[in-house]
């Protein structure tokens, strides 16, 4: 194999390659060299990515390891530059300097600062330009492509061109210092200079080059000033905000489209940090190639995230916010100026805050709060990862989905983690977050992530604990361990008050426990915040007069006892109330939630459609995940004389103190509700036991997929198409059977007592399985859950075995 010979240079942002390789050198060989120089970074970037060396006046002392990049220190004491070396966690602020390069012997190269030269150049300039900024900002530190990177060490340069966009974006300012730019026209009028300085800020060369772009994109904070140092006055607002991941990859592609580098290639990996993904440039690659590669790795990237996440929790913070009626900032900003709180955020070795209360305190909306003023004060420039828990909802209920939930939102954040993911995903695929051995592997790749250097000061926040239903034990024990274990990270979690999760967060060490009960006096004026914004809402929609909305808020206060659902419930009924009828009304609402629940479901009980709405309402509450109306209608056809969807959602509207419809899917108005009727009025709901029902699910399962599966349920002809290419036909022929297709035997296993079936239960499932197995199979397949079927195919192995 032919010894390989390349040089590169980075060059005001440029990177410079000296391709010296004959043309008939494989791909492979390329390869094979490109990995050594890969595997060699992986155990240096972990442990330290930019390196800082100590610069007296013309000299350069310190020691420093190879391909580290080098930042400038500003000495107090004598104004003198120094390097000095940092660990990859313990980087300081700094800022960071983005322009165009001059001609190469203009520059201040590393070099020549070691050799104590180069003040002579026109390029110190910069260096003194961001050295007095960086003093102005009060910035001991700062970094300067030109001479902070040895370019003459090959493994250290390539080394910078991958970490680059972590570098600015980690970098606390970014200075754009446009050599183009003059401020000439000082001295002119006011309109005269603005459009002086405007016309050559449009017409500036850093806008056209393409490395400039992702030191535009990167930092937290750019600024822009003219080469004799004049910040010219570009509003921050504009360049800040917006995550990169919410824009579409050939968008942002395009964003370069109009860029150049000096090496045509570069500017496809100019787009590496960007695009979130980490390339090695190869020699003699033609721009093609290297936009090719860049858009397999990303396509890779986003199919790896897209297999990790069981659902987006931005999407479910933003849907919960929503269906709980939207936050009020004023209901939860008290927690800001609580002890507990404070003492979680300030204190550097309090690691884990558990928030905890009972149902309908407002937890769940206290952690958006928590997490939207997290986001406000520091930026982007720590890590908010976060998950809410619901177990109505499969997806989102087990140990496994909060840790992929969590992993899905730090990736989000700081992409250059994903490896950590891709090294076994690239093996697996997605059943390394699905099969047996899912939880050993993601808390390995956890561990791992937490472990990781780049990781910014993180916020992990889990709500609601005790929704999940699969596995808390375990998410528990590694929650109460990795908090005790590392000092950059921070963790929220709440949940109700039960004894076990306290038992096991008790192993937790530095954590600060934050009661709703014991703060009953900032979470009744929370409260009251609630009242007034409902009274006034409902003042509005049903025109209240004033003596009503007295009367209305009164009781309110007067029974809310610190319970936002209280309140919500009790708002939510009176808006289908006839405004002449709300006083009295009023009078029947009792305090407390399981009485207004009691009272809601005797309000249903002596109602007309008394034994449909707990049909439906025993249905729901048994079922694995919210169903959409039309499942609901199959599965409960032999319940009663449900014919139609009218009918259906005519029922759901008398159960509205319980259900909710969204989107033609059913779902509890809160989880406190299901508890409710699973554990505090099984007897008035399951009027013959919750088996029975469970019994009913399975059977009209079953017969929903004798009827609807059948071979190439999609037409898809071509065997072994991947299903996620399968897009469902506009009339579904699964649309029904979904839910039956996954959790049939679920529901099986829970309609015998002791786990024991009857032998005609057994023949009915020996007849489909001989009819219909392969087309179930194709089903699950379908629905995307042949994990969840193999595991159910091996509950149902041990349920046949004991019959
Ligand atoms: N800050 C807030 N802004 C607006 N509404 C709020 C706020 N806090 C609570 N609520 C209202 O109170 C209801 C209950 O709050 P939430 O669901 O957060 O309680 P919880 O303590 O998480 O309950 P559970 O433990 O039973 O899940 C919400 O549906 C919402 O209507």
């Amino acid at each position: 194999m032919k010894k390989r010979k390349a040089s590169s240079e980075i060059k005001g942002g440029e990177v410079r390659s000296k391709r010296s390789r004959s043309k008939d050198s494989e791909d492979e060989d390329a390869r094979s060299e490109k990995y050594s120089v890969a595997r060699k970074f992986t155990g240096s970037c972990y442990r330290s990515s930019l390196a800082l060396w100590r610069l007296e006046e013309g000299r350069a002392v310190g020691t420093r390891s190879s391909y580290q990049a080098a930042t400038l220190r500003l000495n107090k004491e004598d104004g003198e530059l120094t390097i000095v070396s940092f660990d990859d966690d313990a980087i300081p602020p700094y800022a960071i300097l983005s322009h165009t390069w001059g001609a190469d012997e203009e520059e201040v190269t590393f070099a020549d600062l070691k050799k104590g030269e180069g003040k002579n150049k026109p390029g110190y300039e910069k260096i003194r330009f961001c050295r007095e900024q960086a003093q102005h900002d009060g910035l001991q530190y700062f970094w300067i492509n030109t001479c902070c990177i040895n370019k003459a060490n090959k493994a250290e340069l390539a080394f910078a061109i991958r970490s680059m966009f972590r570098w600015y974006r980690n970098a606390v300012r970014c200075y754009v210092y446009l050599s183009d730019v003059s401020n000439d026209a000082i001295g002119s009028s006011e309109a005269v200079e603005s459009l002086h300085w405007k016309t050559a800020f449009c017409n500036s060369r850093w806008f056209t080059y393409g490395w400039t772009l992702q030191e535009l994109l990167a930092p937290p904070l750019v600024e822009f000033f003219s080469k004799d140092g004049e910040k010219l006055g570009i509003p921050d607002s504009a360049l800040q905000g917006a995550s990169l991941f919410d824009f579409d990859v050939n968008e942002q592609i395009s964003w370069n489209e109009h860029r150049t580098t000096k090496i045509p290639v570069d500017r496809a990996y100019s787009l590496m940090g960007i695009l979130g993904v980490s390339l090695s440039p190869f020699d003699d690659e033609s721009p093609a190639e290297a936009l090719k590669r860049l858009t397999d790795e990303v396509d890779k990237q986003n199919k790896c995230l897209q297999d990790l996440r069981p659902s987006n929790p931005r999407d479910d913070k933003k849907r919960i916010e929503e269906t709980k009626g939207g936050l009020l900032e004023d209901a939860y900003c008290w927690v800001l100026g609580n002890a507990s709180f404070q003492q979680w955020r300030n204190d550097a070795n309090s690691h884990l805050l558990w928030v905890k209360g009972d149902p309908g305190k407002g937890k769940t909306m206290l952690l958006c709060g928590i997490i939207n003023e997290l986001q406000k004060a520091a930026g982007n420039t720590v890590t908010i990862s976060y998950f809410f828990c619901q177990a109505t909802d499969s997806r989102i209920n087990s140990a496994t989905a909060v840790l992929r939930g969590l992993l899905y939102m730090f990736m989000n954040q700081q992409p250059s983690l994903v490896s950590h993911v891709r090294k076994k995903h690239d093996h697996a695929g997605k059943s390394l977050f699905e099969d047996a051995n899912a939880w050993a592997a993601l808390t390995e790749i956890f561990v791992d992530v937490l472990r990781d250097p780049r990781l910014s000061t993180t916020y992990l926040v889990i709500d609601a604990l005790d929704e999940c239903v699969t596995d808390l034990p375990k998410l528990l024990e590694f929650v109460a361990k990795q908090s005790s274990t590392s000092s950059r990270v921070k963790w929220i979690v709440s949940s109700r008050n039960w004894p076990d999760i306290e038992e096991q967060l008790e192993q937790a060490g530095h954590k600060v426990r934050l009661s709703l009960e014991l703060n009953a006096e900032s979470l009744s004026a929370a409260v009251g915040v609630f009242i007034q914004h409902k009274v006034s809402q409902l003042a509005q929609q049903k025109k209240y007069d004033k003596q009503t909305q007295d009367a209305l808020f009164a009781r309110l206060t007067s029974s809310a006892d610190g319970t936002f659902l209280w309140v919500a419930l009790v708002c939510q009924d009176l808006e289908k109330t006839a405004r002449r009828n709300a006083l009295k009304k009023l009078d029947s609402f009792p305090p407390g939630l399981d009485a207004l629940y009691e009272r809601m479901i005797q309000q249903i009980s002596v109602s007309d459609d008394a034994e449909l709405c707990k049909q439906v309402l025993a249905l729901d509450t048994l079922v694995y995940r919210p169903i959409t109306l039309g499942e609901l209608v199959a599965l409960a056809k032999s319940l009663g004389d449900i014919a139609n969807e009218t009918d259906l959602r005519d029922i759901i509207g008398f159960c509205r103190s319980f259900l909710t419809l969204r989107e033609d899917t059913v779902y509890f108005v809160h989880q406190s509700a299901k508890d409710f009727l699973f554990l505090k009025a099984s007897n008035q709901v399951f009027l013959n036991g919750a088996e029975e029902v469970h019994r009913v699910i399975f059977i009209n399962s079953l017969a929903i997929l004798s009827r609807t599966l059948h071979r190439d349920m999609y037409r898809l002809k071509a065997l072994g198409s991947p299903v996620e290419n399968v897009k469902p036909p506009d009339t579904d022929p699964l649309a029904v059977s979904r839910y039956p297709c996954v959790y049939w035997i679920d529901h099986l296993l829970k309609s015998s007592t002791n786990g024991v079936g009857n032998l005609q239960t057994i023949s009915v499932v020996n007849e489909f399985l001989r009819k219909k197995f392969l087309y179930w199979l194709e089903g699950l397949s379908l629905c995307k859950s042949i994990p969840k079927g193999i595991l159910s195919m091996a509950k149902l192995q041990s349920f046949v075995q004991v019959c």
